[in-house]
C-alpha cells in the first residue's frame, strides 16, 4: 500500500512569547497508507483537532518545523502552507463535529457544495450544478439513507441525519481520502453508530482512506484496524487497536475509569508520558 499522508516533524505552538506559550503537537512523524482506517485518540487537548487540521492545510505549523504531504502533493513545508494547497483540498473531505452544513439551504443544495473545490468557481457561486452533478449528489445521498430529504431545509434535520449529509458531501466531492474530526461526539449512540457503520462502509467498499478523532475508545477498537494515540501533542501509541489494553489506556488517559459511552471518564490530570509509554512498549 503507498503512504497516503505522510508527517515529518510537525510542531504546532500556540501563544507568543510572553503569552501562556501551548505546545499542542510537538515533532509528530506519521504515515498513513492507501485505504487504512484509523482513529486519532488521546485525552482532551492532546492535540487530535490540531493535527486532523493540519492534514488538510487548515492549519500551518511551527514555522521551520516539518512538512505534511497528502496523496502526494505537499500541503505545507516549514510552516507555510503550499501554493497549490486548494487544490489538494479538493481532494480531502472534511467532517466537522458540528457538520458544517448551511441550514437554510436544502438538503441537496449543501451536498451540491461538495464540487464547489471542483466546478469552475463562477459556476459553483451562482449554484448552476449540471444534470450529472445533481445525480451524483443524489446517489451520495442515496447512500447515506438520506435521499428522501433532498429537498428539505438542513436546519430540519436531527443531528445524525445532518452528519450523514455532511458525509454525502464527502462523497459528491469524491474525496479521495476523509478526514472526520469527531464525527460522533454530538450524537446519541444510535446515530454514531450509523455514521461510524457509513465511514467503514465507504472505508471498505470505496478504499478510501479514512482518519477520524474518536472520544469513544470502543468505537476505535471496533470500526479502525489502527490506532493512533497522542498525549499532550506527543504520539504515545501507534498500532492495531486490539492492542489497546485497558492498562495502555490508562496510561494514556491518566484514568482507568470509562463512562456508558467509553469515552474516558478523566480524573487525574494529564502527565507527561512516561518514557517507557513511547510506541514501541506499546505492545
Ligand atoms: N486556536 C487555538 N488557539 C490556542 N490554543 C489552541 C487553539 N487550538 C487548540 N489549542 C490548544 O491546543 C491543544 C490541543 O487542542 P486540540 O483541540 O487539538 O485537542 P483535542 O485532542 O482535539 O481535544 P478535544 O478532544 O477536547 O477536542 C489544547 O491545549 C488547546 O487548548
Amino acid at each position: 500500500m503507498s503512504s497516503e499522508i505522510t508527517v515529518t516533524g510537525l510542531s504546532k505552538t500556540f501563544g507568543r512569547k510572553g503569552d501562556q506559550v501551548r505546545k499542542a503537537l510537538d515533532t509528530i512523524d506519521l504515515e498513513i497508507r492507501s485505504g487504512e482506517m484509523v482513529a486519532l485518540i488521546g485525552p482532551s487537548g492532546s492535540g487530535k483537532s490540531t493535527l486532523l487540521r493540519h492534514l488538510s492545510g487548515l492549519c500551518c505549523g511551527d514555522s521551520n518545523s516539518g512538512e505534511v504531504s497528502v496523496l502526494g502533493s505537499p500541503i505545507q513545508h516549514q510552516g507555510k502552507l503550499h501554493p497549490a494547497v486548494r487544490k489538494s483540498r479538493a481532494r480531502i473531505g472534511y467532517i466537522f463535529q458540528q457538520f458544517n452544513l448551511v441550514g437554510r439551504m436544502k438538503v441537496l443544495g449543501n451536498v451540491l457544495t461538495g464540487l464547489l473545490g471542483r466546478a469552475p468557481r463562477w459556476r459553483g457561486c451562482l449554484g448552476l450544478f449540471n444534470a450529472q452533478e445533481r445525480e451524483l449528489a443524489r446517489r451520495s445521498l442515496a447512500r447515506v439513507g438520506m435521499e428522501a430529504w433532498a429537498n428539505q431545509r438542513a436546519s430540519l434535520l436531527s443531528g445524525g441525519q445532518q452528519q450523514r449529509v455532511a458525509i454525502a458531501r464527502t462523497l459528491t466531492q469524491q474525496a479521495e481520502i476523509i478526514l472526520a474530526d469527531e464525527p460522533i461526539a454530538s450524537l446519541d449512540p444510535k446515530s454514531a453508530r450509523q455514521v461510524m457503520d457509513i465511514l467503514a462502509d465507504i472505508n471498505q467498499k470505496d478504499g478510501r482512506t479514512v482518519v477520524v478523532t474518536l472520544h469513544q475508545v470502543e468505537y476505535a477498537r471496533e470500526y479502525c484496524q489502527r490506532a493512533i494515540a497522542l498525549k499532550e501533542g506527543v504520539v504515545v501509541f501507534d498500532g492495531p487497536s486490539e492492542e489497546l489494553t485497558p492498562a495502555l489506556l490508562g496510561r494514556i488517559y491518566g484514568t482507568t475509569s470509562f463512562d456508558d459511552d467509553d469515552a474516558p471518564a478523566l480524573t487525574m490530570p494529564p502527565q507527561r508520558p512516561a518514557a517507557g509509554l513511547a510506541l514501541a512498549s506499546a505492545g
